[in-house]
């Protein structure tokens, strides 16, 4: 894990600015230290009845000058520190996404979506404090605090600043013996709202299950649960931070009594002067409310150190797909893919979910996957795309071993629809496209019209303008297909993969989009998947899985005749098709049906 504090090494960064900020705050706390002074020399001249009133105008002037000097340094020395942290805000959440981007996919299915998010949020916020309230406060109490009790000291009474000082180490005491308690509790606190917001996120995603299954009332109850334990700690918490401010308050109290008794009697005594007194107590009020902040400051300073440390945690878990040291300077490969021996098991499964596969597939050919569902499919795929490393030596590209080709090589010459159609909360045309600039116009429409969506998108409201809803709830499964069926075929990629990506939609569809496809396929390198032998038949070469191997190998025509699972598949296609047909001649009554099977 990195060692150096992450505050540490901000501040070191911005050392200078932080410099500048403290200067403009400490001229402030001199000028403001020079209001009891004056308040001394008013009251012992109205005491002492030798004050003019054509004085008063001069010690106004001196009041107004002294309050506007405080607010205009005070403020600039605040926004010079609170910008900092700001920027220590932006730069860290920029760091954790980025870190975030170069994780593979394994690294979320670990993690709870909300504990990220806690991250990048309240951790984050909480060093931000740290770098604002925290810096600010520190300063203030150091510079308040030395130069008041220098000018108490120095110049009213030894003993008396030394008697109201007495109690404040006290301070000191119980910020230490609460340090730990509120930092435990703080932790809590932080997992308690990760665990509410996973909730709330996972909720948000699975509604429609909730609601087909009648979960809401159980979810309800589960989020009560989780809610009232989150209401639990934070009640821990606020019961230690308000102990620990009612006790730093009651020592406060204390110094303040002895400040008003003991000078009091010094004031009768003739020791010191009312207006000795008067500065005395006006430099205590100001001491207060710093010296009050020391705890509060303690207390931040421990869980900036709790939230520095969760930080430096998540940004040292390194990425274990990434480009290796030995990686070769490719910048566009060929779409030769040949796979050796591949065997593959995910870290969480004691199962193989690949055995012993071996396949080539030759610049501008087709390869068609067929199998039952966990047969491994979408696994291998997953290897092709490095979402999961590979064993080494198993699969070439352009007879490169797969981690010799940057990752960046690899993804931006693989155009690939997954089986599950992620599309953001943004336009239809940024959806295609990524970065519309990149493009034409022209290239996005016939990228739609290839993927057979043009039409269906000139239907909606603002046509390719059309904002999605998160993950495109606008749309419905086989449009959001093929919208991603559209985002492949307008990267100029030599490598085309399609992970059951025409299963929503009808046949009719299918066969036009096939038929695009096919054009498009002659001179990339193509894999398909499918449960459907009519997507599938017109490849070079098709391979049957099962159970992790490839069981049959074969064009259409060769595998018909072996008589073996791909056959029984066939027939099986052919036969509903037909029963279907004939049972449903409308088109409707067939879409419907589909439809059902599929719900
Ligand atoms: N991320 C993962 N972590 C652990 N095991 C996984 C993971 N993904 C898939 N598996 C397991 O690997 C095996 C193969 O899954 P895979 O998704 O490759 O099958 P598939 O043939 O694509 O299935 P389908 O047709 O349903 O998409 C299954 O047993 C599955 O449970």
């Amino acid at each position: 894990m990195r060692n150096a504090s992450i505050f540490r090494e901000h501040f070191l960064l911005h050392k200078w600015s932080y410099l500048l900020g403290s200067i403009l705050l400490s001229i402030s706390l001199i000028l403001q230290l020079w209001v009891p002074m004056l308040l001394k020399e008013f009251t012992d001249g109205l005491q002492n009845e030798s004050i003019k009133v054509s004085e008063l105008w001069g010690l106004a002037l001196w009041f107004t000058i002294l309050g506007i000097g405080t607010f205009l340094f005070r403020s600039s020395g605040r926004i010079y520190i609170f910008r900092m942290s700001r920027i220590l805000e932006r730069d860290l959440r920029t760091q954790l996404f980025s870190h975030w981007e170069k994780m593979q996919a394994e690294y979320y299915q670990n993690q709870r979506i909300g504990n990220l998010m806690a991250h990048a949020v309240n951790d984050v916020n909480i060093l931000r404090q740290v770098g604002m309230q925290g810096f600010f406060q520190m300063v203030e109490a150091a510079v308040l605090i030395t130069i008041a009790v220098i000018l108490m000291a120095g110049t009213i009474n030894l003993y008396l600043t030394l008697l109201v000082l007495l109690p404040l180490p006290g301070l000191t005491y119980i910020a230490y013996r609460f340090r730990t308690k509120i930092q435990t509790h703080s932790l809590k606190v932080q997992e308690a709202i990760g665990t509410l917001t996973s909730r709330v996120q996972e909720f948000c995603a699975g509604i429609s299950v909730i609601k087909t299954y009648v979960q809401e009332e159980e979810e309800t109850l589960k989020f009560a649960k989780e809610n009232k334990s989150n209401v639990e700690v934070n009640k821990q918490l606020i019961r230690s931070n308000s102990l620990f401010t009612s006790l730093s308050q009651g020592i406060i109290g204390l110094s303040y009594l002895l400040s008003i008794v003991v000078g009091s009697i010094l004031v009768m005594k003739g020791t010191i002067t009312l207006g000795d007194f008067v500065a005395f107590n006006t430099y205590l009020s100001m001491l207060i409310g710093p010296i009050e902040n020391i705890g509060k400051v303690i207390n931040l300073l421990q869980q900036g150190k709790a939230a520095d440390y969760r930080i430096r945690h998540v940004l040292s878990t390194e990425p274990e797909i990434k480009d290796e040291e030995r990686v070769l300077p490719l910048t566009f490969i060929k779409g030769n893919i040949k796979i050796k021996n591949l065997s593959f098991k995910y870290q969480l499964n004691k199962e193989y979910a690949l055995r012993n596969i071996n396949v080539s597939i030759p610049k501008g050919t087709s390869l068609a996957i067929v199998g039952k569902v966990g047969s491994g499919k979408s696994t291998l795929v997953n290897l092709l795309l490095r979402l999961y490393n590979p064993p080494k030596n198993t699969i070439y590209i352009d007879q490169h071993e797969i981690r010799d080709v940057p990752l960046k090589t690899l993804r931006s010459s693989i155009a690939y629809v997954p089986q599950d159609n992620f599309l953001f909360s943004e336009t239809i045309k940024e959806n295609i496209a990524f970065d519309p600039k990149s493009y034409q116009d022209e290239q996005i429409f016939h990228a739609a019209r290839q993927a057979h969506i043009y039409d269906d998108i000139m239907d909606c409201p603002e046509q390719f303008s059309t904002e999605l809803g998160e993950r495109g709830l606008s749309l419905s499964g086989g449009q959001r297909q093929r919208v991603s069926i559209a985002r492949a075929l307008i990267k100029p990629s030599p490598i085309m993969i399609f992970d059951d990506s025409l299963s929503a939609v009808d046949s009719k569809t299918e066969a036009n989009i096939l038929r695009t496809l096919r054009t498009e396929m002659k001179s990339r390198t193509s894999i398909i998947i499918s449960h459907r032998i009519s997507t599938i038949q017109d490849a070079d070469q098709i391979i049957v899985m099962d159970n992790g191997e490839i069981v049959e190998r074969g064009t259409h025509l060769t595998l018909l005749k072996e008589n073996g699972i791909y056959k029984k598949m066939y027939d099986q296609q052919t036969t509903e098709l037909t029963l279907v047909q004939s049972k449903f001649p409308s088109i409707h009554e067939r879409k419907i049906l589909i439809k059902r099977r599929r719900g």
